[in-house]
């Protein structure tokens, strides 16, 4: 069995009287793709944020690859390998793609943006291995021939592979996707399905959240399901997808769930 990289004990988050986040323990083995699931208002993407340390946590603990980082800034926990996408695409529109993956290696610290302003040989060299790393994360998610061209003028689909790129270049230990397949058609969908399992294959960790069932459940070695902020089941896709919990919760409200048993159903029936 895998070594745990990610652990949350009993973490929650309040909103005033609303419990987003409630006492919800978590566990990420290294090297898998976890899926984070659940109706809308479930708390998946406060989730992302208290793991991404974009909100702190109200109470509970979360552990990175054995380290305590609960109280560690974003900043931080991208150092140590944490990295993350947007559900609302968080792109500078007018710089070209390149640029924008290439943020994602620049240093944030103020004494290092200085060196990089002195432009000593030793910085022009790190610089010209941060285009050539920009690049090969390009190539990576299929965006190669767009390295020019401006964010905003892609397609929508091209700028949420833009997103996981600036995420990825910097081969994190752990990624955090919020909603990677929102607004794909179906054939980008299937190209996400595909460059998940690469990232995997690359030896990335990634927590997904999301609620296309089509990219959750070819992709997902466990999932979790939040509902009202709380834990409500984990197991396989396999677990998950029979788990009368997992479908109450879902079938209620005409969920993705249930489209995709929808969907299962018409392809049983249409099988010769
Ligand atoms: N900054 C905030 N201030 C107050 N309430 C918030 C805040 N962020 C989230 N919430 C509330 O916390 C609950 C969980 O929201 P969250 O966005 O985490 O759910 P979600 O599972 O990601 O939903 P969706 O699938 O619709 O994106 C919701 O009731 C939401 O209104």
């Amino acid at each position: 069995m895998s070594a745990t990289l990610l652990e949350t004990r009993q973490i929650t988050r309040r909103f005033g009287g609303l419990v987003a986040v409630d006492g919800v323990d978590l566990d990420v083995a290294e090297g898998e793709v976890h899926g984070l699931i659940g109706p809308n208002g479930a708390g998946k993407t406060t989730m992302l944020n208290l793991l991404s340390g974009h909100l702190p946590s109200s109470s509970g603990s979360i552990l990175f690859a054995d380290a305590d980082v609960t109280r560690h800034a974003a900043e931080k926990r991208a150092i140590a390998g944490i990295r993350r996408t947007f559900q609302n695409l968080k792109l500078f529109k007018e710089l070209p793609a390149l640029d924008n993956v290439m943020v994602g290696l620049h240093a944030s610290t103020r004494s290092e943006i200085f060196h990089a302003l002195l432009r000593t040989p030793f910085q022009r060299r790190e610089e010209r291995e941060i285009v050539e790393r920009a690049r090969e994360a390009l190539d990576f998610v299929g965006l190669g021939p767009f390295a020019d061209k401006a964010a905003g003028s892609l397609p929508y689909g091209h700028q949420r592979l833009l997103e996981i790129a600036r995420a990825f270049v910097a081969r994190p230990k752990l990624l955090l996707l919020d909603e990677p397949a929102a607004g794909l058609n179906g054939a980008e969908s299937k190209a996400l399905v595909d460059l998940i399992r690469r990232i995997r294959a690359a030896g990335t960790t990634t927590v997904l959240v999301e609620h296309h069932m089509d990219v959750v459940m070819p992709t997902c070695d466990r999932i979790t399901v939040l509902n009202y902020g709380k834990l409500l089941a984990k197991g396989t896709p396999q677990d998950i997808r029979h788990n009368s919990e997992v479908i109450g919760a879902y079938l209620g409200k005409g969920s993705a769930l249930k489209r995709e048993r929808a969907a299962q159903e018409g392809a049983v029936h249409a099988a010769p």
